[in-house]
């Protein structure tokens, strides 16, 4: 080695342009290292320098003078060969995981195993020539000439270990260009192209045997596959933006969010959500459950398999809108729920305005009914006399219009009676008029009192009275009338000062045989009644010649 360090140097180009690219790698190192984190970001760093040292030793190899130099240079390149590849799977393992944390020492220094263990073969090949045969030689006679290497069996073996890592960084990229969609997915494919150019490249090299300044140009390929994905990580920034935005989006929302485990337990909380929860100490990894003021409402609700609900924390007089969103991983065993998202979107203020609009419903909907009541009432008092309580004349038209229809589907009768009292105007005179009005209460007792369920009795006047009798025949309502007539006069009635003995009288018109209408019928009755009192009062008649009944 000290031989070859001493040896003859040649500064032309080719060395000047590797030695600028392998400053560069370091600087680019420098630069990768200040920049945001990213998965993987400390493999992708190693890699630098494992690539440095390969185009360091290159560098030498094209410096160096002798042929045994040379070779001894190519040896040493060894380590960044095969640490190059195995470093590139790490990086693009983590980086497509998303796993932040940097590979752990140990697993390192296992890594390093096989660059080292290279490097001895290569070293110590002028003792087996198992690494490189005896056909190593320059390829012509001039000083510095480059080499031709005569690949030995142990050269195939790390040729191999080399490949499979390259296979594998290939296949790690296409699975993540293949299972990602849109944006992501074209993000991939440029990390399957940009691993394309290194095996495009070696495979150039070692099939159609292509040089750059008479030299194997894999280590210029990897160089560029560094600044590809250098520019594709840190300078398109798809992957590190969009967690930073989200991340940025969770903390600056308003409304509480929590992230489950599938355990349930508490493994995520926002600002919002710690303040709702009254900020509680050691929270992370808490069960859904114990989490404070409102986990045991949302433990029920993710119990009984509710996407959401309505939550009003007891220590708070805000309302919330709860909403439950799986997080899924989709693999191809089908899905699996890794843990839950609760969203509680804060809708105190809608909820009032319902609550409001609720109760003002309800208010007016209690009001449409008492004005519903009032206007019925209003309606029952336009037909009832104040007085005694019965129907007035108003009522009279519909109801006789409502029996006649019936009565004529049945083919029944109506009867129909007018009655007035006796010497009224004495009685009002000989007690005063609210005595008479105590008689005409007493009197409209009476004869609702002795009616059936089917007739209707009306006052139409100061002292007379109407019955109609439906389905009643002319001799069957005389009857009635009589009894009525007798009843009144043979039971004084009760007033304010004392009982006072009334007499009625009454004619009788008949439906249909005296009268088809309501009018002619009262007219009948009408002469009916005045043949009553020209009779002597206290009596019932009916106009018997035109009583068929
Ligand atoms: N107390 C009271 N008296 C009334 C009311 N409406 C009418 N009257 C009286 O009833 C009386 C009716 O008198 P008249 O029509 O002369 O009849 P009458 O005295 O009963 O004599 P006859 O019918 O012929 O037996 C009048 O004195 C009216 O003032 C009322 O609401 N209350």
């Amino acid at each position: 080695m000290n031989a070859c360090l001493a040896g003859g140097w040649s500064l032309n180009g080719p060395v000047l342009l590797t030695l600028v690219l392998g400053v560069g790698v370091i600087l680019m190192a420098r630069w990768v290292g200040r920049q945001r984190h990213f998965p993987g970001r400390e493999s992708f760093i190693v890699l630098h320098i494992a690539i440095f040292w390969w185009l360091a030793a290159a560098g030498l190899e094209l410096a160096a003078q002798g042929p045994q130099c040379k070779v001894f240079w190519a040896s040493m390149a060894w380590p960044g060969i095969v640490g190059v590849p195995s470093l590139w799977a790490v990086f693009l393992w983590q980086y497509v995981n998303s796993i932040r944390e940097p590979i752990s020492p140990r697993r390192f220094l296992l890594l390093g195993i096989a660059p080292l263990v290279t490097l001895g073969m290569a070293l110590s090949n002028p003792w087996h020539q198992l690494f490189y045969g005896p056909g190593t030689l320059p390829v012509d006679a001039t000083p510095g000439a480059a080499i031709r290497y005569d690949h030995g069996p142990l050269f195939d073996a790390a040729a191999i270990y080399v490949y499979l890592f390259m296979l594998f960084c290939l296949a790690v990229v296409t699975r993540a260009a293949y299972a990602s969609r849109g944006l992501h997915r074209r993000h991939y494919l440029a990390f399957v192209l940009v691993t394309c150019v290194p095996w495009a490249v070696n495979l150039g090299y070692v099939v159609e045997g292509w040089t750059l300044f008479g030299f194997d140009p894999t280590p210029f390929s990897f160089a560029f596959t560094l600044v590809a994905f250098a520019f594709l990580i840190v300078g398109v920034r798809l992957f590190d933006l969009l967690p930073v935005a989200r991340h940025l989006l969770l903390e600056e929302l308003p409304d509480p969010v929590l992230v489950v485990d599938a355990r349930r337990r508490v493994i995520d909380a926002n600002p919002a959500a710690l303040a709702l929860a009254e900020q509680p100490q050691d929270w992370q990894g808490v069960a859904l459950a114990h989490w404070p003021v409102f986990g045991v409402e949302l433990e029920a609700m993710l119990a009984a398999g509710e996407k959401d609900m309505l939550l009003m924390p007891a220590t708070s007089s805000r309302y919330f809108e709860v909403r439950s969103l799986n997080i899924e991983r989709t693999s191809r065993g089908g899905i699996a729920v890794l843990g839950r998202m609760l969203y509680l979107r804060d809708i105190t203020e809608r909820h009032c305005s319902e609550l409001k609009l609720a109760e003002a419903l309800a208010t007016s909907e209690e009001r449409l009914r008492t004005i519903t009541r009032l206007h019925e009432k209003l309606q029952e008092q336009a037909l009832r006399d104040p007085l005694t309580g019965l129907y007035n004349r108003r009522h009279l038209g519909e109801l006789f219009d409502r029996e006649q229809a019936r009565c004529q589907r049945d083919h029944s009768p109506i009867a129909l009676a007018l009655i007035d009292l006796d010497h009224f105007k004495l009685l009002n005179d000989r007690h005063g008029h609210l005595v008479g009005d105590d008689v005409l209460r007493a009197v409209a007792i009476h004869l609702t009192s002795n009616l059936r369920e089917s007739d209707a009795v009306f006052r139409i006047g100061g002292e007379e009275f109407l019955l109609l009798l439906p389905g009643a025949s002319g001799d069957e309502a005389y009857a009635r009338l009589q009894a009525l007539c007798q009843a009144l006069a043979g039971q004084p009635l009760p007033t304010r000062v004392g009982p006072l003995s009334v007499t009625l009288s009454a004619g009788i018109a008949q439906w249909p045989s005296q009268g088809q209408g309501l009018e002619a019928l009262m007219q009948v009755a009408d002469a009916a009644l005045y043949e009553a009192k020209r009779g002597g009062r206290n009596q019932v008649r009916r106009l018997v010649a035109a009583d068929t009944d």
